[in-house]
């Protein structure tokens, strides 16, 4: 079952924000028989997402912002409520990465994160991993206002929202990113507020 992926090429299809390359290789069916594919792989750096939950208060850091995938596929009008999350810059670690979109996003200064999984949001295109994580803060936390980067044309709503408020808001699907449902559900099952 060793070596079943032989001569790996790829072709840069397009290197604006993020690269889409095309793989093409030679895949080893369980048969023996061998295949020429060739695949769409897209990615940028990997990324980070965390959670921000206020076991005091019994609320959490969500935010809404505009993403124009969603708005092609028709959904929402393009505007999504979403855990603070983004691509990791080449010289930080996801930890720093963390702390820096927390305070970008939505004006936190956190510093104790605890570390949930690394997944792919969508392994069949994507190569990113993201690394999520939850992060307990206290109303004293919140050093700047937020809202991202104006030199990166973000505009972000912080929306801080009690905690069973926002589980509702999944199940009547007002949240929709994996990413953010995966951590509402952590908190849950591990009773962390
Ligand atoms: N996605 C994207 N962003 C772009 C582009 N051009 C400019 N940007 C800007 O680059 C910034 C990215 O902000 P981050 O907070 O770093 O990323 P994000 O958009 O919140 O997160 C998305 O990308 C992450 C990194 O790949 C993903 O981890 C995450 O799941 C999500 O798709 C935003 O200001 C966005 O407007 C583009 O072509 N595509
Ligand atoms: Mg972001």
């Amino acid at each position: 079952m060793s070596n079943r992926i032989k001569n790996v090429s790829s072709k840069v299809i397009s290197n604006f924000w993020a690269k889409l390359e095309q793989v093409s290789f030679d895949f080893v069916f369980k048969n023996g028989k061998t295949e020429r594919l060739t695949h769409e792989v897209y990615g940028k750096n990997d990324g980070v997402a965390v959670l921000l939950y206020n076991p005091s208060t019994k609320n959490v850091i969500l935010s809404k912002q505009f993403r124009i995938p969603m708005y092609v596929a028709g959904v929402k009008n393009g505007f999504s409520i979403e855990v603070v999350g983004g691509a990791i810059d080449p010289s930080e670690s996801p930890e720093t990465s963390v702390i820096r979109e927390t305070k970008e996003e939505v004006g936190y200064n956190i510093n104790q994160l605890q570390k949930v999984a690394t997944i792919f949001l969508s392994p069949g295109l994507m190569k990113e991993q993201v690394h999520l994580y939850v992060a307990a803060y206290k109303d004293e936390d919140k050093i700047e206002k937020g809202g991202g980067l104006a030199s990166e044309s973000e505009e972000i709503e912080v929306l801080e929202t009690n905690f069973l408020d926002a589980l509702q808001m999944i199940e009547n699907e007002e949240i929709i990113d994996a990413r953010t449902i995966m951590l509402l559900q952590y908190l849950q099952i591990h009773k962390l507020i």
